[in-house]
This record gives structure tokens, sequence and C-alpha cells, in this order.
């Protein structure tokens, strides 16, 4: 009989992109059974567990119109609020707010505070509320924020959040559609690093990204993109093409990656998110762009491990009575 009991709490698409069988297997052999929760039943029911690990980003954003998300949701948050030795991979406000790119660009222009002097910033953004023109235009200018500028939706989960434009004049900001996030886009050499926390582990993974463009304001039309035709591991995208003759950018500096993951995983209190960089190509400054909840982890073969230790890592210090 397995001493300890871990649920998993994941869409059905994350559960097999995951391949949770397999790592059921792995916990198996350390004495860790793997549970399916099904939400749609009691949790009571399914229980006990030792430890929730989810992502439950489908049904808090659905929740927000969605009575029976809502309800589940609502069934969720109740059974983790009465059993507090249950430990809970992420807190559900800590990811609730990565789903909102208003919030997750605020945690960054903080962590650029923090780490001042240690060259790693959060591109100059603004947040869109207005279809007002005139408004944005004047706020663009007040901000002085430079041309192309990247267009994100406000919500940052689901299909329609990787719905993406690069806006190249104050005429293009009529293809903003709010609410929205403007960001100053930056030349990176078209090399997006993915990096993958678990823990106190992180992993990192080099992925195709937009190439540069010449700094703006210039007369062309807005390019409207799918974030997913960019800089998946498969991409391949006229986007992505770089001129042969650019010099290459230099890898991130890695005393640098772990300050900034150790700093994130404090400000965020999470263990499971992932986190996507790219290098200035002038500047050479590391600049985060995105925050992602649980994220794919694809290209870490060490996942499993890395999450199973975790896990018991976990488990341990609940169980210690100095903690
Ligand atoms: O949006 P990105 O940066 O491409 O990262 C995605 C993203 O986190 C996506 O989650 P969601 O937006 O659907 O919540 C992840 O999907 P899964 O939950 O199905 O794994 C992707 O795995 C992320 O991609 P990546 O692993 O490339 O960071
Ligand atoms: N400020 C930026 N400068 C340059 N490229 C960017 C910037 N922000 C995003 N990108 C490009 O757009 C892609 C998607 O942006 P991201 O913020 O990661 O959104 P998503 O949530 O869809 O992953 C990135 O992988 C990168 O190629
Ligand atoms: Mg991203």
């Amino acid at each position: 009989m397995a001493s300890r009991r871990v649920g998993f709490c994941l869409s059905v698409k994350k559960r097999r992109r995951i391949n949770l069988s397999a790592f059921a297997h792995l916990c198996a052999g350390r004495g860790i059974e793997v549970v399916e929760i099904d939400l749609s039943r009691t949790m009571d029911s399914q229980g006990p567990f030792d430890i929730i690990v989810h992502k439950l980003s489908d049904v808090i954003v659905e929740a927000e119109h969605d009575s029976q998300s809502q309800q589940l949701l609502d069934n969720f948050q109740t059974y983790v609020s009465t059993h507090p030795r249950t430990v809970l991979l992420d807190p559900l406000p800590a990811m609730r707010q990565l789903l909102d790119r208003f919030a997750s660009y605020r945690i960054i222009s903080k962590l650029q505070n923090t780490l001042q002097g240690k060259s790693i910033c959060c591109p100059p953004y603004l947040e869109i509320n207005t279809t007002d023109m005139s408004a944005i235009q004047e706020a663009v200018d007040r901000k002085q924020l430079t041309y192309p500028l990247i267009c994100k939706t406000r919500v940052a989960h689901g299909s329609r959040s990787h719905e993406m434009s690069l806006i190249f004049s104050r005429a293009g900001l009529r293809d903003a559609r709010p609410p929205c996030v403007l960001q100053s886009f930056v030349n990176h050499g078209a090399v997006l690093h993915k990096v993958f926390v678990v823990g106190e582990q992180h992993f990192t993974v080099a992925r195709p990204s937009l190439k540069n463009f010449p700094t703006g304001p210039y007369d062309r039309k807005t390019i409207f993109f799918n974030s997913h035709e960019v800089s998946k591991p498969e991409s391949c995208s006229h986007l992505t093409a770089l001129d042969e003759t650019m010099p290459r950018v230099p890898a991130p500096n890695e005393d640098l990656m772990v300050a900034m993951v150790k700093e994130l995983r404090a400000a965020l209190g999470m263990a499971l998110f992932g986190v996507d960089v790219i290098t200035n190509i002038d500047t050479h400054t590391l600049t985060i762009i995105d925050i992602n909840i649980f994220p794919g982890y694809e290209g870490v073969p060490q996942f499993f491990s890395s999450l199973l230790s975790h896990i018991e890592y976990v488990l341990d210090m609940s169980h210690d009575p100095k903690h």
C-alpha cells in the first residue's frame, strides 16, 4: 500500500501531454500513489491527498462567465481550505495573477527594481483599457514607448491569448484591441530562451522567436500573428527567419538566470512555472517577456525526476514538526 498520495487536477489535454501514467509509474517505485482528480466528483470521495498538483487555468478563466465552472472551482477551493495539511502546487491566488498580463508585467517590473544593476529588465509597456485613439497615442508618447510595439491580450490563457500584433506607427495603434498590453519590441536575434522551473531547479531550452525589426516609427501595415506559430519547437515562420549576416547573440549568463529564478520563485510563491526570456542584441540585457503557469517542459528530459524530487521534498517538509 502506498504511503503517500498525490492528486493531479489537470485538463484532459494537459494530462495527455505530460503523460501522467508514465509519471505515476515512476512515483509508484517511491511508494507514492498518483490519483487523477475528477472535478465533477466530490473531492472527499477521491482523497485524502498529501499534495495536489494542478493547472486549473481553463476552469478559472471559464468561471468568470460560466456558473458550472464556478461551482467546480468553489468545490476545489472548499476542499483545499478545509484540508490545510494538503499541500497545493501551486497556490490558487499566485497562479491566478499570471492569467492576467497586467498583473504579470507589474510583477516583472518590480523584479527589475529588486534586481537593479543586474542587467535584467521588462520591456517598457502600457496597460490599454480604452478604445479612445487619442488617449492611446498620448499614453504611448508620454511613456516614450519605441516602435515597433507588440500588442498582447490582457488575458494570458486560452487560444485567443496567443493572437498578437506588431504595430509600426501611430496610425497602426488603431489595430490595438483593448484590454491589451502595448509593449516595446526588443530585437533579440530570433532566439527565445524558455526557462522551465521545478522548485529549486530550472532548465533552459532555446526556441525560435520573432526576427529583428528596424526601430520605428515607419509606414508599414500591422502584422497579425499567433505566438504559437513563432515560438513552439516546431515553429517555422517567415517572421522568425533572420538575415544570415546578423551577428549571433550570446547565450544568457547562467548566474543572472539563477538570480532571476530565485527572485521570481519568492515573488510568485510558486514552484512550477516557466519564464520566457530574450537577450537584447544592443545592450545584452536579459529581458523577461512572459511567465507561464505549469508549462509543457518540452525538451527537458529530467522533468519527471525533478518533479518527483520536488514532491518528495515538499512532503518531507510538510511532515517535519519544525515547519
Ligand atoms: O504561452 P507560451 O509561452 O507558449 O507557453 C505555453 C502555455 O503555458 C500553455 O499553457 P496555456 O496558455 O494553454 O495555459 C502550455 O500549455 P499546456 O498547459 O497544454 O502545456 C504550453 O505548454 C506552454 O508552452 P511552453 O511549454 O512552450 O512554454
Ligand atoms: N517585447 C518583445 N520583444 C520581442 N519579441 C517579443 C516580445 N514579446 C513577445 N515577443 C515574441 O512574441 C512571442 C509571444 O509572446 P509572449 O509574451 O511569450 O506570449 P504568449 O503568452 O503567447 O507566449 C514570444 O515568444 C516572442 O517571440
Ligand atoms: Mg510565451
